[in-house]
């Protein structure tokens, strides 16, 4: 499917929420599988990555039932899920795969998982090294590399694991494999990544604390179910909140977003940046900050950005790289090396969309050097079946009086089934 994407010389104006935390949606059904009883989570992403984590869960026995937003899991608790019959398909989605694999891994019974052609081609080792470490059995092309990957359930052993990679998603399938697991589990990482995992699994009764870059957790404490109201997911704002600073007489309000501090890192971009943005902090739920951000055009300044900051904006890299190309100055984006295990290598797609549509980019090993005050063109781009690329592409167009191709733009319903629909809302 080819998308003409022909937005020129409109700004942004009004107020929109975004559909929920895809990170937060994942974990409320997974743990709400693991816990006996009802768990109903509210503002559920309907994506099509959190779709297939309902789809595992229904695939061992979990009744689902979802109507819009609304999702109610019942569950007997870990006992009752039942040895799936069928291979388990995750799609596009690395969430449910190296998360998924950690639960797999500690219930008595054989699972085959496997995805789509990007995640055929994603690192699976990374979860499957410690999990193997626990004891798992595992098998997988090159020796449970990638997928599709084969688990025998089995009974693991505690681990203190020090995750060698800046990865939430290790960090959560480690933690889960430990929470299935006699003892005590210690997960480290080096730089905090983001912990909805930790968040959510207090909120469902785990014994599970938190100390520095350290989590600990003790193992075979039953969950008990808890009702979720899932955030506005910030990666999915962010793409608005860009595009509202680069075209000129824009002013865009998106609420209820997730203010999580190990997410905001665009936030503190944007300020870096020199563009005009508010923040009004409301409650908080399950752990999680809710607030809404408000974005107005800028002439925003070109940055270096490095360090602990790359895991508090990983997702939203190729939006920042957008912004920078509008930016006064040359932009570096350092230590971001996690970009290449993405949908995409995303260090390589988005410097060579950017380019095509006549900014001035350079790849490095693990980022991107941009030159600022771009005038963007027409082009034929593709996503590469990525959807934050597609979306970038989406937002690129409205820089250009000319004609922007969009190459495979269904794959934005991966995590954003209603972003057209949200950016007509906002176009004046
Ligand atoms: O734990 C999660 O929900 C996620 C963690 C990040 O991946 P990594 O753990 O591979 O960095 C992120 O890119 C992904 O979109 C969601
Ligand atoms: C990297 C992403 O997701 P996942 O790893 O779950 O496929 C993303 O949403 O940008």
């Amino acid at each position: 499917m080819v998308k003409k994407l022909l937005f020129s010389e409109k700004s942004l104006r009004g107020t929109i929420s975004v559909p929920g935390d895809k990170s937060i949606s994942h974990r409320a059904v997974m743990f709400g599988s693991l816990a006996k009883g009802k768990t109903m989570i509210t503002n559920f992403l309907a994506g099509e990555d959190c779709l297939s984590t309902i789809e595992a869960f229904e695939t061992m026995g979990v009744k689902i039932t979802r109507n819009n937003q609304t999702v109610i899991v019942e569950s007997e608790g870990i006992e009752g899920l039942k040895e799936p019959l069928v291979p388990i398909n995750l799609g596009n989605s690395g969430t449910t795969a190296r998360l998924l694999m950690g639960i797999l891994s500690a219930l008595p019974f054989h699972s085959t998982l496997y995805g789509d052609a990007s995640l055929t081609k994603r690192p699976m080792d990374r979860i499957t090294i410690p999990l193997k470490e626990m004891g798992a059995m595992i098998d997988g092309r090159e020796n449970g590399k990638y997928l599709p990957i084969a688990i025998r359930g089995s009974k693991l052993q505690p681990i203190h694991y020090h995750t060698p990679m800046k990865s939430a998603q290790v960090k959560s399938g480690v933690l889960l494999a430990g929470l299935l697991t006699d003892g005590k589990t210690i997960v480290e990482e080096d730089t905090k990544t983001r912990d909805h995992t930790e968040n959510m699994l207090k909120a469902f009764g785990a014994d599970l604390t938190v100390e520095g870059n350290r989590v600990i957790i003790n193992g075979n404490i039953p969950l008990s179910s808890c009702d979720i109201e899932v955030p506005g997911d910030i990666s999915s704002a962010a793409f608005f909140l860009v595009a509202a600073a680069i075209t000129p007489g824009s002013e865009v309000k998106i609420e209820n977003v997730g203010l999580n501090p190990t997410r905001t890192g665009i936030i503190d971009v944007l300020k870096l940046m020199g563009v005009a943005i508010t923040l009004e902090e409301k409650r908080t739920v399950g752990g999680e900050p809710i607030g809404d951000i408000t974005v107005q055009s800028s002439n925003p300044k070109a940055a270096t950005i490095e360090g602990e900051i790359i895991p508090r904006i990983i997702d939203e890299i190729p939006i920042i790289a957008l912004l920078a190309s509008q930016a006064d100055g040359t932009t570096v984006i350092r230590d971001a090396e996690e970009l290449r295990y993405k949908e995409t290598d995303r260090i390589e797609s988005v410097v060579t969309t950017l380019r095509a549509l006549g900014a001035n980019i350079e790849p490095t090993n693990d980022g991107m050097i941009i030159e600022g005050n771009a005038n963007l063109t027409g082009a034929k781009t593709n996503s590469y079946g990525d959807h934050r690329i597609g979306m970038m592409i989406a937002i690129a167009s409205l820089l250009t009086e000319d004609t922007v191709e969009l190459h495979d733009d269904k794959c934005i319903a991966v995590s954003y089934p209603t972003f057209f629909d949200d950016l007509n809302k906002l176009l004046q």
